[in-house]
């Protein structure tokens, strides 16, 4: 269904090239739900982003059905690419526009009659639960139900493949669960294959059938899930599982080492997961820091896990936010201080 041959990817930098894949080879089978696992700048983001030639590979293949979109050209590769849905971290709708507006859009750029939209919104509208919800702006939303939206709109032209670039990395756990479980139904309703990237390994469990494990641009581990659960060969994918405490305490550095330099790394957590979901929100809605979400950390063998943050920006924009986070009954803690 989904084959990637001999990819390379390089971008061309002022600082020089940089290679972002390696060799990468790929065969999704149709009607699976494949999950691509790995840390922040493993790659995961070029990788998704080739499927529907949003990047162009510098070398290697990638054919969709049998079709080489490497070789369309513009015109063709915009009618091969409403055969690839994709959802985005940040759900990327559209602000003045309501639910039932949003999921419109492919079509209204499809110009589709208004009788067949309004047919097929109520169709999408209902299939993702958001029924009451279609005159609703994105901004009277919650992170999930936007997510939906996101959904559905990648469903409207009727998709073989749905591209899932970190769909619920800023959700909670309970909204995150939510949403996999409809991306599941969604993959054995209509028989829709489903490519995920992420860096949490429970989403994978969750929702996968097969996993490859891309670090540094290389896909270093392959298998279905039950089999790299059970027998991990490389060190990367045994930090991903945690089998062992020296497993989270290799994670834990490799996750820091991710940091930019003079960024503020801080964890967040909340005992209701709702609560660190908004949090997060209200912080990376601040335009003034730049937030990077590196991953979850647990510590000192509790469960609890708490997300780690890299923050950059002014000390002071930075405290004022911390500041009301905590006033929200979350925790942050400043592990780090770059002043
Ligand atoms: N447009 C670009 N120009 C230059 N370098 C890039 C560009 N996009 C990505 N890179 C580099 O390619 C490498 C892989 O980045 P990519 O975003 O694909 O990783 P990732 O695994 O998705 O990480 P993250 O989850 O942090 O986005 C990184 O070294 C990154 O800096």
């Amino acid at each position: 269904m989904i084959q990637l041959s001999n990819i390379e990817k390089t971008f061309r930098t002022a600082r020089g090239p940089v290679q972002a894949l390696t060799r990468v080879n790929l065969k999704v089978q149709e009607g699976e739900v494949f999950g691509i696992i790995g840390y922040s700048g493993a790659g995961k983001s070029t990788l998704i982003r080739l499927i529907n030639l949003l990047e162009k590979p510098t070398s290697g293949t990638i054919t969709i059905d049998g079709h080489d979109l490497t070789k369309l050209n513009e015109r063709q590769l915009r009618k091969e690419r409403r055969n690839i849905g994709m959802i985005f971290q940040h759900f990327n709708l559209l602000w003045s526009r309501t639910v039932a507006e949003n999921i419109a859009l492919p079509l209204e750029l499809t110009n589709t009659k208004k009788s067949q939209r309004e047919s097929r919104i109520a169709e999408l509208i209902k299939m993702v639960g958001l029924e009451g919800k279609e005159s609703a702006y994105p901004a009277q939303l919650s992170g999930g139900q936007k997510q939906r939206v996101g959904i559905a709109r990648a469903l409207v032209n009727n998709p073989k493949v749905l591209l899932c670039d970190e769909a619920t990395s800023a959700l909670d756990p309970k909204t995150t669960d939510s949403i996999l479980s409809l991306l599941s139904s969604i993959n054995q309703s209509l028989g829709i294959t489903i490519l995920l990237i992420t860096h949490e390994m429970s989403v994978i469990q969750k929702i996968c059938r097969r996993v490859a494990v891309l670090d540094q641009g290389c896909i270093v581990e392959e298998g279905s899930v039950t089999e790299v659960f059970q027998h991990p060969k490389q060190q990367i994918t045994k930090e991903f599982i945690g089998s062992s405490d020296g497993d989270q305490e290799q994670k834990a550095m490799r996750l820091r080492d991710l940091a930019p330099k003079r960024a503020t790394l801080v964890h967040l957590s909340a005992d209701n997961p709702q609560l660190l979901q908004k949090n997060l929100a209200r912080l990376l809605a601040n335009t003034n820091l730049s937030i990077k979400v590196l991953g979850t950390e647990r510590q000192d063998k509790g469960n609890q896990e708490k997300t780690l943050l890299a923050v950059e920006g002014t000390i002071h924009v930075m405290n004022d936010a911390f500041a009301a986070i905590r006033s929200e009954h979350a925790a942050i803690e400043v592990l780090n201080s770059n002043e």
